[in-house]
């Protein structure tokens, strides 16, 4: 193998391989700024996409959208929960603000494509996040992704404006670890894969 094939397949392996789940409680200060993220979303529009349909949407939230945010888990709880204590909400809120840059995802399911049935999209939607991971992890930042019960509730839907045909998937958050955390075990390969 060329050495600079070598040092490559050693640089992605890296790459891949240090890329770990941070909770957004978990992100702090250094984050990406407006540039690096824009990077990241050019590496995130390197994605597979049978047929370009491009079937998804990234929304980055500013103050104001983590304020309608915070109202939109607190809501959340009381639909499921009507008798949720003050702490409670206040807690749900305040996931709303954690981690320096929040990101929420959405799948665009509408082209009329049959090429490109609903599966090739929510794939291509994945590579397009695990992309976006990958380029911030190679920039020196963690990332988390967090979904939960409020993802498809009409409360988000409606504060951001997600469209009939749409679906917001999960909140992508991006900082700079602040703790430590040990490598997940991953499955092994004879687990998930078979040479037929
Ligand atoms: C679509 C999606 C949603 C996720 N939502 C959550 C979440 O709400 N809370 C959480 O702790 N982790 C969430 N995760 C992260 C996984 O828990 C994490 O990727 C998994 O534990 C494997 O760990 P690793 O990413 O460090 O390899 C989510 C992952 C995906 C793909």
């Amino acid at each position: 193998m060329p050495e600079t094939t070598r040092a490559l397949v050693e640089l992605c392996d890296t790459l891949i391989q240090s890329r770990q789940h941070v909770g957004p409680k978990h992100l702090g200060l250094p984050a990406p700024d407006d540039a690096t993220l824009t990077q990241l979303f050019e590496a995130a529009a390197a994605a597979p996409d049978h047929r370009q349909l491009t079937p998804w949407r990234f929304l980055v939230l500013g103050p104001a959208a983590r304020e309608r945010l915070s109202e939109v888990f607190a809501q959340a709880l009381l639909e499921r929960d009507a008798d949720a204590l003050p702490e409670q909400l206040a807690d749900a809120r305040a996931k709303a603000f954690r981690g320096p840059v929040l990101v929420l995802a959405v799948a665009d399911l509408r082209a009329d494509e049959p090429d490109a049935p609903e599966p090739e999209r929510w794939l291509s939607l994945g590579c397009a996040i695990q992309n976006l991971l990958l380029a911030a992890q190679a920039r020196g930042f963690g990332t988390g992704l967090s979904s939960g019960r409020a993802m498809g509730s009409a409360a988000l839907r409606e504060a951001f404006d997600i469209a009939p045909g749409e679906q917001a998937v999960c909140f992508i958050s991006i900082g700079t670890p602040t703790r430590a955390k040990s490598p997940r075990v991953r499955p092994a390969v004879q687990s998930f894969v078979r040479w037929l």
